[in-house]
């Protein structure tokens, strides 16, 4: 008999197979209870479930000259409004410690790799990592860097950055694609930003662009109008990842 997965909830339609739905974010098992503060303005991680958003919905993408022709992506269900939050990004909150090579407080690697399983007793350690398994994902958004001079860290001599992985799971913001191909001359009609959930965790979202950031309005009335009206009924909502996102994959190739 195979174990169902532990979904939150009932995935939306379309949900894939394999993939864990979740209505909040979940805490990677290695990630230190000393940054919680960092990333809730309480002090604890104490999410509240979102639901599925009825704006939106997951379709397979079957379009002959799409990039991501095969795959999935995150469309309008109805119009959505310029400026407004279509949906939070949800996946697994971890943690990256990258050691600081121009301090003179760094702690030696070495040191640190040692201490597995002791985090509750010395909180200035950096836990364990074998591999960071996040570091190929596709669905990995940085959520949060801290330099390692900041006050603020709890782990002085290493530099920390946390992320949001969906690769495993998630909700459905993991399928929104980057408008490179598929829309180049409008550019993305969507955009990532930094928020902050009910009970105070920072979290990342996917707003619909407001009208002043849409590139093609700029001195021209006509596409202004039809800009003002957010993204159509149908339409795909696309974001744009970055280039520096683009530029580590296509390294090499
Ligand atoms: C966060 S996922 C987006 C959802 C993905 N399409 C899916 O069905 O799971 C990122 C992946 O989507 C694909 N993708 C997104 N935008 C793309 C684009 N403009 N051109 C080609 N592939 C794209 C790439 O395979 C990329 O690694």
């Amino acid at each position: 008999m195979t174990r169902a997965l532990a979904h939150d909830s009932n995935p939306p339609p379309n949900w894939p197979e394999g993939i864990i739905y979740l209505t909040k974010c979940r805490l990677s098992p290695t990630f230190p209870t000393s940054l919680i503060p960092l990333i809730s303005s309480n002090g604890r991680f104490l999410p509240r479930s979102i639901i599925h958003p009825s704006s939106v919905l997951i379709k397979r993408i079957d379009k002959v000259d799409h990039p991501a022709k095969g795959q999935n992506g995150l469309f309008a269900k109805g119009k959505i409004k310029p400026g407004i939050l279509i949906i939070p990004y949800f996946g697994i909150i971890h943690a990256t410690f990258t050691l600081d090579q121009s301090g003179s407080q760094s702690q030696s690697q070495s040191q640190s790799l040692s201490n597995s399983g002791k985090e509750g007793r010395d909180r200035n350690r950096v836990p364990y990592q074998d591999k960071d398994e996040h570091e190929d994902s596709d669905y990995d958004l940085s959520l949060l860097r801290i330099s390692a001079s900041e006050i603020t860290n709890p782990f002085p001599g290493y530099h920390i950055s946390i992320g949001i992985d969906a690769a495993h799971m998630g909700n459905a913001a993991r399928f929104v694609n980057d408008y490179r191909g598929i829309n180049d001359s409008g550019g993305p009609n969507a955009e990532f930003r930094l928020g902050k959930g009910e009970n105070g965790e920072l979290q990342m979202e996917i707003w619909s662009l407001p009208l002043k950031l849409n590139k093609k309005n700029r001195g021209n009335q006509v596409t202004a109008a039809a800009a003002a009206t957010g993204i159509s009924k149908g339409d795909e909502i696309l974001v744009s990842y970055g280039k520096g996102w683009w530029g580590a994959r296509n390294q090499g190739t």
